[in-house]
This record gives structure tokens, sequence and C-alpha cells, in this order.
């Protein structure tokens, strides 16, 4: 999906592109704790920046295999959601592609980046996560495709969010604090 195609930012928006992949064995799912960088201190999934020219679904496996030594291929992961991340006062929209995925080869190993941890999917440490993901994080456990919107102030408050369906658009969860414009 392009900047362009999504409803809720500008079609000129600045867009950095991220991948995020959310490993799942039997009722668990395999977060990171991350120890360096943007969401240092934060148990999140694996993920980071496409790199130029390469594709979305290639960036999302490199970074599983970089961030916790897992084996994945491009065929097995599923896309779940799009999710625009808009910061007041910065001009770049970074724009995370969400994947899932349940056929996993190799061993779990930490690396310089990540140390990752096996949590029961239903129960996963939403303080110690970036907030967003406790509102997105009930589509992912009921496999509900989304495409969402944040906007942020800082990295720890959400002013706004809007989550629509993959497919139709049509909204699913709104909030915003009062006096915020979107
Ligand atoms: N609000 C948010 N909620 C969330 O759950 N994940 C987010 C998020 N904002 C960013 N992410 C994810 C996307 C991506 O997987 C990761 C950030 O990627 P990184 O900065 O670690 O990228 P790289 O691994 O390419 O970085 P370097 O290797 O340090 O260049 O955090």
């Amino acid at each position: 999906m392009t900047a362009g195609q999504c409803i809720d930012i500008p079609v000129n928006a600045k867009i950095k592109v991220f991948t995020l992949a959310l490993l799942n064995k039997d009722d668990e799912i395999l977060l990171g704790l991350k120890k360096r960088g943007l969401g240092e201190g934060l148990w999140n999934g694996f993920g980071g920046k496409v790199d130029p020219g390469e594709e979305i679904v290639d960036a999302a496996v490199r970074e599983v295999k970089e961030e916790c030594g897992l084996t994945v291929l491009p065929t097995d992961m599923e896309n779940l959601a799009v999710i625009h991340f808009e910061f007041v006062d910065d001009p770049v929209i970074l724009e995370v592609h969400v994947f899932k995925c349940s056929k996993l080869a190799g061993v779990v190993e930490e690396s310089d980046e990540m140390s990752p941890k096996w949590f029961p999917r239903d129960n996963v440490p939403h303080s110690q996560m970036w907030p967003d993901d406790e509102v997105w994080y009930p589509l992912y456990l009921s496999g509900t495709k989304f495409r969402a919107y944040f906007l942020f102030q800082g990295y720890k408050t959400i002013l706004s969010y809007i989550i629509r369906d993959f497919y139709d658009h049509t909204v699913i969860l709104k909030e915003k604090k009062k006096d915020v414009i979107i």
C-alpha cells in the first residue's frame, strides 16, 4: 500500500516504511525487548526499515532473521495490517507493515538489538509495549485485517487514532483527545 491509498494521511506525506512481524507458536507470541533505537526498553515484534529497492515482505523476513535468529519464508508471512504513525512536529510519517507468521524454523537467539522471549498470546506486557499495541492487539488476536492511523505526542501519548477494515475501509475503532483535528 502507498501513502496515496491511505485516506487518513495527506497524499504528499513524507513516508518511511517499516516492517513488524508477530511470530506465533501454539498459543504463544515471540516478543523482543528492544535494546537500542526506536522503542528501546519496550517489548515489540521484530522488524525495521525497508531498504531501498527491497520488497517489503523480504525486509520483514530479513529483520526476523537478524533480530531473533529464526527463519521464515515470504510465502508464510500473512499481511495483517498497515499502520501509519504521525508524531506532532515531525514531518515524517512511519508506515509499518505488520505480518503474522506461524511457520518458524531454526533456534531463537538473542541479537544486538533484541532480547527475545515467548509470552502467552492473551497475556502480553502491555505496560512495557508501544501504547498503540493495546488498541489494535485484540484485532490481531481475532485475525481481523486492518489499516490504522495513530497521532502521537512524543512516544508515549496517543492524541488520536482511527482503525479501518483493511478491505472496505469502514471504521472499526476511533478515538481522539479533545481539540485534536483529524
Ligand atoms: N508505534 C509503534 N508500535 C509498534 O508496535 N511498533 C512500532 C511502532 N513504531 C515503530 N514500530 C516498530 C517498527 C519496526 O519494527 C521497529 C523500528 O525499527 P528500527 O528502528 O529498529 O529499524 P531498524 O532495525 O532498521 O533500525 P537500525 O537497525 O537501528 O537501523 O519498531
